[in-house]
């Protein structure tokens, strides 16, 4: 992870479009209120299978609130959304995990008291159909899921480069920490991965080697949505790209047509569009 600091990343991703545009997931028309506060206002965009989608904009915008909506956090004020064409909107936490949608967080949330092997567990737990006389009485079913959860820790740990799965999490490093997040969300076996700023106090060389795992991971066939301030991330590894500001959607499309949009370039150095 040091070499490669100072070079461009390879942009061939932004080039063409995904091939298939198979609808995954559909925000349709989402507004969500807090009180005086419209946290997202009329939202309106696809994100089709097998592409890196990029949900970018200024302090604020929504884009939390956003994922926060997607995986049944918070229920829209009006709107709904759908995942491979069902519902999500106000379902259970739980149920839109096992419906194939995974998160990370803003602010890093493991287990720092377990191991990285046990963190990416948890992780596998979401699947596993052990019932609880199963679980309390250890029957055959229950050791093998717990082997095969243990089995699938481990790759997932080397897929995502870290080397001590018998490490306390509180012990690793601060990008295996964020990086252990993503196998932890990658153990529930998602079809959408949703990674809220993953780049957070990353350094160039971290950055370049979060998006060789991003696409990776794309390569594994799921689909990636991403929040992300750092601008040359986000140009580097998105297909498309959706921006918010104060609640809106105000542009979408390939990375450079949006980061020529005189909108875009007003919002984030917050001159009104026509100065821009
Ligand atoms: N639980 C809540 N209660 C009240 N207001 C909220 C709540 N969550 C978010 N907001 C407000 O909704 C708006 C959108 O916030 P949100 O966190 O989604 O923005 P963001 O684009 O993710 O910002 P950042 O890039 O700073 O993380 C903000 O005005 C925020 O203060």
């Amino acid at each position: 992870m040091t070499d490669t600091a100072d070079k461009a990343p390879d942009t061939t991703a932004t080039d063409t479009p995904p091939p298939q545009r198979e609808a995954l997931l559909e925000v349709d028309h989402v507004t969500l209120r807090f009180g005086g506060v419209v946290a997202l206002n009329d939202v309106n965009f696809t994100l089709y299978k097998g592409e890196i989608l990029g949900l970018i904009g200024p302090n604020g915008a929504g884009k939390t609130t956003c994922f926060n909506a997607m995986t049944g956090v918070y229920t829209p004020t009006q709107g709904e959304i759908r995942f491979r064409g069902e519902r999500v909107s106000g379902r259970a936490r739980h149920k839109i995990t096992q419906l194939g949608i995974a998160r990370t967080f803003q602010n890093i949330r493991l287990f720092p008291e377990m191991t990285a092997l046990e963190n990416v567990m948890v992780g596998a737990d979401a699947h596993h159909k052990t019932s609880v006389p199963s679980a309390l009485f250890r029957l055959p079913r229950f050791w093998k899921e717990e082997r095969s959860g243990r089995d699938r820790a481990h790759d997932l740990l080397r897929f995502v480069s870290i080397e001590r799965p018998g490490e306390l999490a509180r012990n690793l490093s601060y990008g295996e920490q964020r990086r252990l997040e993503i196998a932890r969300a990658l153990a529930t076996s998602p079809t959408l991965l949703c990674l809220d700023e993953p780049a957070a106090g990353f350094n160039p060389a971290e950055k370049d080697a979060l998006l060789k795992l991003i696409r990776k991971i794309r390569d594994t066939g799921v689909t990636v949505l991403l929040i992300e301030h750092d601008m040359r991330l986000v140009m580097g590894v998105t297909d498309r790209i959706v921006v918010l500001e104060f609640g809106k959607k105000i542009a979408e499309g390939l990375p450079a047509e949006v980061r020529d949009n005189p909108a875009v370039i007003a919002a984030y150095l917050g001159v009104p569009t026509d100065a821009a």
